[in-house]
């Protein structure tokens, strides 16, 4: 069974179709990558996944259960995480706090104060471990808004995987970064995609290329192309309307 299964999805803005009909299957533990030109709906396609936006039309549905129509909290806690192209921490709370404060709010669909000690045990142990994985711990205690860009980006991808979702979409997880934090963002982005479906929206072909499994194409809404990184690369559609004769 397919992690995400998109049929006819469809959005409009009053009179203008955004998402036009997009059909796709994303396979357990596969890397999918969307391309596409600025415009062409990435963004509004992941908003309609997480449930920030009702589809039009179409069907969405999470390892085989239908989501659209769930608010982004009940996705979330069907297993459905996603960060933002936009830095989506907490300033002033320390990067600790954030990655508790995002397993507590998995745990409960949103931030209530009294809670079980044992749930507070389990959201506490998975901070630690999420910290690790994203290389902070030195940095723990820092208010979030001081970190540098590269270290809050790594924050953001570790509050989207803290509640331990089993999809997980990044929007241009290394937009702004340098050659050696894009690197670095890479090798943490591997590290996420261990055991869960990624779904990535990005513009840095080089990082595209590097950690997609399949690639498909947008432009204008529509999915013109879906397939491996080099039928992506060698189809001609996809260099007209996209990647270009040079880059491809
Ligand atoms: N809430 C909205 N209301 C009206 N139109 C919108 C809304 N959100 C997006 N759009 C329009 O939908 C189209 C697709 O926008 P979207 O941000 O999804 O594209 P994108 O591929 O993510 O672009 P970029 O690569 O620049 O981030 C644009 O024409 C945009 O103006």
């Amino acid at each position: 069974m397919s992690a995400l299964s998109i049929k006819g999805l469809t959005k409009s803005f009053g009179p203008a179709e955004v998402i036009c009909g997009v059909d796709l299957d994303v396979a357990d533990n596969e890397v999918h990558a969307v391309i596409g030109p600025n415009g062409a709906g990435k963004s509004t396609f992941f908003n309609l996944l997480s449930g920030a936006f009702a589809p039009t039309d179409g069907e969405i549905y999470l390892h085989g259960d239908r989501i659209n129509g769930l608010s982004p909290d009940k996705i979330q806690q069907r297993g459905l995480s996603r960060s933002f192209q936009v830095s989506n921490v907490f300033g002033n709370l320390s990067v600790y706090e954030n990655l508790r404060c995002a397993c507590f709010k998995q745990a409960h669909s949103g931030y209530v104060f009294w809670r079980p000690a044992s749930k507070v045990r389990a959201a506490n142990q998975r901070a630690e471990e999420v910290l690790e994985m994203i290389g902070l711990q030195e940095l723990r205690d820092v208010p979030a808004g001081a970190l540098p860009y590269a270290s809050q980006r790594a924050l953001e991808i570790g509050m989207t995987i803290a509640c331990d979702a089993s999809v997980v979409l990044l929007d241009e997880p290394t937009a702004g970064m340098s050659n050696t934090e894009t690197t670095q963002a890479i090798n943490l982005i591997r590290q996420v995609a261990e055991g869960r479906t990624l779904m990535i929206v990005e513009h840095d072909m080089g990082v595209v290329f590097e950690l997609a499994d399949r690639i498909s194409v947008l432009v204008y809404g529509k999915i013109i192309a879906t397939g491996k990184p080099e039928e992506i690369r060698n189809d001609p559609r996809v260099k007209e309307a996209y990647l270009g004769e040079e880059a491809a």
